[in-house]
Formats: structure tokens, C-alpha cells, sequence
């Protein structure tokens, strides 16, 4: 697991001196992340450098274009998976308003101080600084002058498309599920920490833990999915959920109701992750809860025979 450092008073540049950084946002850490991560890996093996990831500690949409903003994961989930990959650190460095305005050349100075790295990943459609003013270009004038190789990556990839977190949360806002699962090379997911629900979920026959997902991660388009619930680091299958249910929209509040097949504990106050395997159906306003009841056994036999 990589070095966490969160740029701060007590930060020290000197990470940066000879290493490898890929610089970016990364939500989702997907297909073209993880090939950006590897080629720093890769430039700093080759060098003896450490290898880098260097990120934000927000989305700058947050700041910026925070209406309709539907991000594949939370901030902590995304340092932490960039944390697990292969690289040596994670920096994080803060996003404020006053940062967001420096210009690109004052961004580098203030990022990395005296501290050139040896190589600079980023894709090549990269910007960045005040008015997204600095491009690769302006990467590699800074590079030139302070001895950094900017490497700058054609993207990877899919179908003829390139992959990004906007591609896939297109995906996911029709349910295209499995599509995005393989854009990020793992399953999309959404966690939390299960909340009371009206309880009528056991009565019907299928006991449900709800999430209250925030607004801003409900990429995922309302619908019901196969998936599997992890709770305590075990994996099950699970029958979901998403969105408000339509059948009791005046009364519920719950954004991801998951049914745990083959699993009878009590996880009110437990975090549990649901990872999204498939797209079963569109949510449906039931006439009458009979119907709802048959409806959604069926999505669970489903699930249990062919997950
Ligand atoms: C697999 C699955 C599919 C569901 N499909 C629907 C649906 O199409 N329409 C709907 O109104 N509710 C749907 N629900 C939600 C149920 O109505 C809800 O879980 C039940 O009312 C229990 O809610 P409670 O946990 O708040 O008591 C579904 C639940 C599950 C687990
Ligand atoms: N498909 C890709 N192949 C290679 N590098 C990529 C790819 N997508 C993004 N990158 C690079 O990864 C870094 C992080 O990119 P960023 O976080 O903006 O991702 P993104 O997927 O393009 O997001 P968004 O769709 O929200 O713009 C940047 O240097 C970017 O250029």
C-alpha cells in the first residue's frame, strides 16, 4: 500500500525530487488511469525513482460545475484505490478556489517547489490551472526548462472511444452496467453504512439494507441489478434496488436497497459495498404490493441462479 501524503504546512517537496508523477483527478481510478499509473511505474523503475500519483483532494467540478455532478466514487475511496495500485506514494493536494486560480506556471512552482520530478505523466488532453489555461505544451515548456520528461499519453481506448469517467458515467446513467464495469476494470460500486428503512422489506419476504446514497454518487440510473453485497470482507450475492422506490416514493428515502442472499444478521450501523454485476430491470410502480412481492422474487431467483 502507498504513502499517503495530504499537502499541508508540514509537507515536504523532496517526494517529488527524481520521481515519476501521473497527475490528475482519476474518479474511478479507470482503464486509462491505471495505464497512466503504470507508465510512472514503469519510468520509475527504469529510473530509480519513486513512482507517484498526484491528485486533488476534491473533484474541481465540486467547486466549479457542482449541478447534476454524479462522481464514480467517493474522494477517500478514490485516494485509497490509487493508493492500493502499484505506485510508491499518493499526493493530495488541496483544491480551493485560490489554488484553482493560479495560473499554470504558479500551479507547477507551488506544487513542486525546487523539486523537479524526473518524469510527468498525463494524458493529452490534459489542462489545468486558472481557466484550464495550461495544456500539455505548457507542461513541457516548464519540463524543458527544469529538467522533467513529460510524457504525454495518447488515450487508451475502448471500441473506437476514448475511456473517461464522463464515458462511463454516461454508461451508467442508462444502467449500462456492465459496459462501465469494463471501462473501470472492476465493478462500479456504491457503499455506505446501512440506515432503517420501513421494515416492511422482511414482511414481503425479502429483508432489505438500505443506503442512503448521496446525491452527487448516484451515477447509477435508477433500475434493478444484480450485484454482490460485501459485508465484514465477505462476498454475497445480492438483489438491488436503485433509486427511491416508486411503489412508496411519498414514504421511503432509501437510494440503494440491497436484498443479501443466504444472509440473516443484523447490519443497521455496519458499512457494506455493493458491487453492480448486471442490469436486471426498470424500477416500477406497483398497483398492488402482491405483484411487487412476485416481481421481485423473481429478481432474486435470478440473481441466485445465474450469479
Ligand atoms: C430486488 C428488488 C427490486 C425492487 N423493485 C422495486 C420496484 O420495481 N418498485 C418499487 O416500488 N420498489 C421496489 N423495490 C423496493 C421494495 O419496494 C422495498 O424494498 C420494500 O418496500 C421494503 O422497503 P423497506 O426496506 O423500506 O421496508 C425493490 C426491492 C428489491 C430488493
Ligand atoms: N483514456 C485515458 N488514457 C490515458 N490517460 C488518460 C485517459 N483518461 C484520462 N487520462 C489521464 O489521466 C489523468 C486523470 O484524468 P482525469 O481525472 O481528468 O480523467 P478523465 O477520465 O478524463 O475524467 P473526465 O471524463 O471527468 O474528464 C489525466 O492526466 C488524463 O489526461
Amino acid at each position: 500500500m502507498a504513502a499517503i501524503y495530504k499537502v499541508g504546512d508540514d509537507f515536504d517537496e523532496s517526494v517529488f525530487a527524481g520521481a515519476s508523477c501521473a497527475l490528475g483527478v482519476f474518479d474511478g481510478v479507470h482503464e486509462g488511469h491505471r495505464y497512466l499509473l503504470a507508465s510512472a511505474c514503469d519510468t520509475a523503475r527504469r529510473s530509480g525513482g519513486a513512482s507517484v500519483a498526484l491528485t486533488f483532494d476534491i473533484d474541481p467540478d465540486e467547486l466549479f460545475r457542482p449541478d447534476g455532478l454524479k462522481k464514480l466514487m467517493t474522494n477517500d475511496e478514490r485516494v485509497a484505490m490509487l493508493a492500493a495500485t502499484d505506485v510508491d506514494a499518493v499526493v493530495v493536494l488541496p483544491f480551493t478556489r485560490e489554488f484553482a486560480a493560479l495560473s499554470p506556471e504558479a500551479f507547477l512552482t507551488q506544487t513542486f517547489g525546487a523539486a523537479a520530478p524526473a518524469y510527468l505523466h498525463v494524458g493529452r488532453d490534459f489542462r489545468f490551472g486558472a481557466r484550464a489555461a495550461g495544456s500539455v505544451e505548457t507542461l513541457e515548456a516548464w519540463g524543458s526548462a527544469g529538467g522533467t520528461v513529460v510524457c504525454a499519453h495518447s488515450l487508451v481506448s475502448e471500441d473506437g472511444e476514448p475511456v473517461s469517467a464522463t464515458r462511463i458515467r454516461r454508461l451508467l446513467a442508462r444502467g449500462a452496467v456492465e459496459g462501465a464495469n469494463r471501462l473501470l476494470t472492476r465493478p462500479y460500486f456504491q457503499s455506505g453504512v446501512v440506515c432503517a428503512g420501513r421494515g416492511e422489506g422482511a414482511d414481503m419476504g425479502f429483508a432489505t439494507a438500505n443506503l442512503a446514497v448521496p446525491d452527487v454518487l448516484r451515477a447509477l440510473g435508477d433500475g434493478v441489478y444484480a450485484a454482490y453485497a460485501v459485508v465484514d470482507g465477505v462476498r454475497f450475492k445480492a438483489a438491488v434496488n436503485v433509486g427511491v422506490a416508486a411503489t412508496f416514493a411519498d414514504r421511503a428515502t432509501a437510494t440503494c436497497e440491497a436484498h443479501i442472499l443466504d444472509f440473516d444478521g443484523d447490519l443497521y450501523g455496519k458499512p457494506i459495498i455493493v458491487e453492480f454485476v448486471a442490469w436486471l430491470r426498470a424500477m416500477r410502480k406497483f398497483d398492488n404490493v402482491d405483484e411487487l412481492i412476485a416481481t421481485v422474487k423473481g429478481n432474486i431467483d435470478w440473481v441466485r441462479e445465474n450469479l
